[in-house]
C-alpha cells in the first residue's frame, strides 16, 4: 500500500471540491462548466486515489454519493426507494470485469442473462401513482430526496396521468428518463439563439433545464419525452420475477419503453449489442451516451445488492464522448462561393465523436458575440454524428489575460474587396462578386445560366476547365476565348468548340434586365432586375443611384438596395464591367422610358413555331414594349403572332377577327422599336 503524502491529500481535497462545484453547476444550474468527458476524468482520478489510499476515503466523498443536494426552490420529495447512479465502464476490458465480478459474487460460471437498454441522455425522474393516478413526480436529487416537479411533468404528452390496463398496485413508482429528441433540441437552440438568449450545450442539459422550470407553461412548450426503464412496487402480488417482465408490465400501463431494448445471455452477445447500437447511434432520433446492462433476474439483483452510490447488478458502458474541451488558437475567415464570409475556429486538435477535430465553424459574427469567443479561449467542442463540429460554449474562467476579441475583417481575405454586413442580415459578404476568385465559379455559372445570358454549352465541366487553366478569371475573359483555345485545352472537337464560341458571341447583346440579373448581385432576381431596368433605363443610372432612390423601385427594400449599392461601389466590379464593354458586350439600354411603352395596354398571343427567336425571347421582347402576353385568344386579344404550324389559336383569331402577324411581321415591329433579336 502506498504512503499518503501531503501532495496526495491536497489533490484529493482539490478534486472533491472541484467535483462538488461541477455537480452544482450541472445538477442544480443545468449549466455545466466542463464537458462530461472531462468530469469523468476528474471523477476517475478521485476514485483511483481513494482506492490507492483507503485511509483517505470518506463517507461524504462525491464518489460515494449521487447527484447533488437539492436546496433549490422546488419542494422536496423523499424517495421511498433511493434513486441511485450507475457505475461506468469505458472499455471492453472494464465491461468484462463487471461481468466477471457479477458471476464471482453469484458463484457461477454460467452466462448471466442481462437486459441491454440504451442509456438515454436526459435526467431521471420518479413518478408515483396512487390507485392508478399520477400524484407526484420527482427528480433524483441526491438520491434520497429530489425536487417536486409534478406540475411540469404533467405537461409531457408521453407521461400517463392515469395508468391503463385496469390492474395495478395501489401504490407504484415508475422510473424513467426525461429527454429531448435531437430535432427538438436543435429547434429550441435555434429559437434561443435568434432571441439572443443562452443556448443549451446538449440535449441532456436542455431536457434538465426545461423540466426544472419554475413555470410549467414554459416546460409545456419544450419538446420533452419520457421513456420508462424500471418499476418499484411494494405490493408483492405485482412483483415481477425479472426486470424484463417489469418493463412489459410498465408498457401495459401505458408507458413508452425504448424499442431498442433487448434481453441477452452472456457477455459476448452483450458486446455485440453494444457495437450494433454504437453503429446506430447517429441515426437514432434522440441522444444516447452508452448502454446500460442490468442483470435480468430480480432475485439475483437482490443477491448482488448495492454499494454506496450504485447497484452491483448494473453498469453503464459508455460510448465515446461527443463533447471535449480544447483551445481556439485562431479564428480565420473563409469566403464561400456566394461570397458569404464565415468565421472558422482553428482548434488545438482534439479527439471527439470518434475523430480528431482541428476546425469548427462559428457561423457568423452574431454567433461569435453570443458565445463571446476570444482568441485563446478554452471551449466545448461538440461533434455529434456527421454534423460539422460546433463550438457550443466558452469557459470564461480559462480565458488567458489580454485575449483578443474576434473582429470581422473589413476586406475580403481572398480578393480584398470590401466586406459588407447589411443591417438585418447575419451573414457578412465579400462585395467583389464579379471579381473575387472564391466566387469565380459561381459568378460564371450564374452569368451563363439560362435565365441570365443563356450561353448554351457552358456548363460546370467547362467552367471548371477554364478556371483551373486560368484561361478565364472573370466573365469578361469569356469573350476573348478562341476556338483553338478550347480545342487545345480539352481536346474538344472542332465542331463543339465552334458551337460554344458562337454561343458566347450570341450573348454580346443582352437586354438590360438580363444583363443586370447575370451580374449575380445578391438578392437581385429576375423580377427585381426587370423592375430596376424599366425604372432606371440604363446600367449607368442604376450604378449611380443612391440607396434611397433604388428603394423607389417595387420590391426593393433596404437590404436589396444595400447589396446593389455595394456591388457597384467596388472598384474590382467596375473594372470587370469595363472589361466586358471592351470585349464588345453591349447591353441594351431600355429602349423605352416609363410611360412610353408603345404596346402598353395591349394583349398579345404567341402561337406556332418561330425560327429566329424562341417563344420566351419573343415574349420578353413584347413585354419590353409594354404588351401583356397571354396564353389564349379572346375577343380582347390585340394581335396574334403565328409561327410555323400554328393551329387552333390561329383559327380562333381568324374566327374572332383578331389581327394576325407572322414571324417576319414581328421581327419588323421589333426592329422598328430598336429592339434587337
Ligand atoms: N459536466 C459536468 O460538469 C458534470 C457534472 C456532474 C455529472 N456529469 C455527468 O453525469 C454523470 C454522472 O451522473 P449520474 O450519476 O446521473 O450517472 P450516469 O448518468 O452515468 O448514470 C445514471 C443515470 O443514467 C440514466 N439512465 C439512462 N438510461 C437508463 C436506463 N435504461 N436505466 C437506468 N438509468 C438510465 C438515469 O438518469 C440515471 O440516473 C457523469 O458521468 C458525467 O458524465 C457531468
Ligand atoms: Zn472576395
Amino acid at each position: 500500500m502506498s504512503k499518503v503524502t501531503p501532495a496526495v491529500i491536497t489533490r484529493v481535497e482539490e478534486l472533491r471540491s472541484l467535483i462538488e462545484d461541477h455537480n452544482h453547476q450541472y445538477y442544480v444550474l443545468d449549466d455545466p462548466r466542463i464537458p462530461d468527458s472531462e468530469y469523468d476524468r476528474l471523477f476517475r482520478e478521485l476514485q483511483g486515489l481513494e482506492a490507492d489510499y483507503p485511509e483517505l476515503a470518506t463517507a461524504d466523498s462525491p464518489t460515494r454519493r449521487v447527484g447533488s443536494r437539492t436546496d433549490t426552490s422546488f419542494a422536496e420529495v423523499v424517495h421511498r426507494i433511493p434513486m441511485l447512479s450507475l457505475d461506468n465502464a469505458f472499455s471492453e476490458e472494464e465491461y468484462r470485469d463487471f461481468d466477471r465480478r457479477v458471476r464471482a459474487r453469484l458463484g457461477t460460471e454460467d452466462d448471466v442473462e442481462y437486459v441491454c437498454e440504451p442509456k438515454l441522455d436526459g435526467l431521471a425522474v420518479s413518478l408515483t401513482y396512487e390507485n392508478g393516478v399520477l400524484i407526484t413526480a420527482a427528480t433524483r436529487g441526491d438520491g434520497y430526496a429530489g425536487e417536486d416537479i409534478t406540475d411540469n411533468i404533467r405537461t409531457i404528452p408521453s407521461v400517463p396521468l392515469k395508468l391503463r390496463g385496469g390492474s395495478f398496485p395501489d401504490l407504484v413508482e415508475v422510473r424513467g428518463e426525461v429527454y429531448m429528441p435531437k430535432v427538438g433540441f436543435e429547434a429550441l437552440n435555434r429559437q434561443l439563439a435568434d432571441r439572443g438568449e443562452k443556448t443549451f450545450v446538449n440535449p441532456r442539459n436542455a431536457a434538465a433545464g426545461s423540466l426544472r422550470q419554475k413555470k410549467s407553461t414554459v416546460t409545456a412548450k419544450r419538446p420533452l419525452e419520457l421513456c420508462a426503464y424500471s418499476v418499484a412496487v411494494t405490493d408483492e402480488r405485482y412483483l415481477p420475477e425479472t426486470h424484463w417482465d417489469g418493463l412489459q408490465q410498465v408498457k401495459r400501463w401505458g408507458f413508452r419503453v425504448n424499442p431498442e431494448m433487448s434481453r441477452l445471455k452472456g457477455v459476448e452477445r452483450c458486446l455485440e449489442a453494444y457495437h450494433q447500437l454504437l453503429e446506430k447511434r447517429d441515426a437514432l432520433p434522440y441522444e444516447i451516451d452508452g448502454i446500460v446492462f442490468k442483470v435480468d433476474s430480480l432475485a439475483l439483483q437482490e443477491t448482488l445488492g448495492f454499494v454506496s452510490r450504485a447497484p452491483r447488478w448494473a453498469i453503464a458502458f459508455k460510448f465515446p464522448a461527443q463533447e471535449e474541451l480544447t483551445v481556439i488558437e485562431d479564428v480565420e475567415f473563409q469566403v464561400g462561393r456566394t461570397g458569404a464570409v464565415t468565421p472558422v475556429a482553428r482548434l488545438k486538435p482534439v479527439f471527439v465523436g470518434g475523430v480528431t477535430v482541428s476546425n469548427a465553424t462559428l457561423h457568423n459574427m452574431d454567433e461569435i458575440r453570443r458565445l463571446d469567443v476570444h482568441i485563446g479561449d478554452t471551449v466545448f467542442i461538440r461533434r455529434a454524428g456527421d454534423v460539422i463540429p460546433q463550438v457550443v460554449k466558452v469557459v470564461p474562467e480559462k480565458r488567458p489575460e489580454g485575449a483578443e476579441m474576434v473582429e470581422l475583417p473589413s476586406h475580403c481575405p481572398v480578393c480584398d474587396s470590401d466586406v459588407i454586413q447589411i443591417e438585418g442580415e447575419a451573414v457578412a459578404r465579400c462585395s467583389g462578386g464579379l471579381y473575387c476568385p472564391a466566387q469565380r465559379k459561381e459568378a460564371i455559372r450564374h452569368y451563363a445560366s439560362r435565365k441570365a445570358l443563356d450561353i448554351e454549352g457552358l456548363g460546370d465541366k467547362w467552367i471548371d476547365i477554364l478556371i483551373s487553366s486560368e484561361r478565364v478569371k472573370t466573365v469578361a475573359d469569356l469573350y476573348h476565348l478562341r476556338k483553338s483555345d478550347l480545342v487545345s485545352l480539352e481536346r474538344m472537337g472542332e465542331k463543339s468548340a465552334g458551337n460554344l464560341i458562337a454561343a458566347i458571341d450570341r450573348s454580346r447583346n443582352p437586354v438590360l434586365w438580363r444583363f443586370l440579373y447575370a451580374l449575380g448581385i445578391r438578392e437581385v432576381g429576375e423580377a427585381t432586375a426587370k423592375a430596376l431596368a424599366s425604372h432606371f433605363g440604363s446600367l449607368e443610372a442604376i450604378a449611380a443611384a443612391s440607396e434611397e432612390s433604388l428603394q423607389e423601385v417595387q420590391d426593393v427594400g433596404p437590404i436589396v438596395a444595400g447589396h446593389i449599392h455595394s456591388f457597384f461601389d467596388q472598384a474590382h466590379n467596375q473594372e470587370t464591367l469595363a472589361a466586358l464593354k471592351e470585349a464588345g458586350v453591349k447591353w441594351q439600354e431600355e429602349s423605352v422610358a416609363v410611360g412610353d411603352k408603345p404596346l402598353q395596354g395591349q394583349t398579345w398571343v404567341l402561337t406556332g413555331t418561330l425560327s429566329e427567336l424562341t417563344r420566351d425571347q419573343a415574349k420578353e421582347r413584347l413585354e419590353n414594349l409594354g404588351a401583356k402576353v397571354a396564353g389564349s385568344v379572346s375577343k380582347k386579344t390585340t394581335t396574334v403572332v403565328a409561327g410555323e404550324a400554328a393551329g387552333s389559336k390561329l383559327a380562333k383569331a381568324e374566327r374572332l377577327g383578331v389581327p394576325v402577324l407572322d414571324e417576319q411581321g414581328l421581327l419588323e415591329l421589333l426592329k422598328e422599336h430598336r429592339i434587337s433579336i
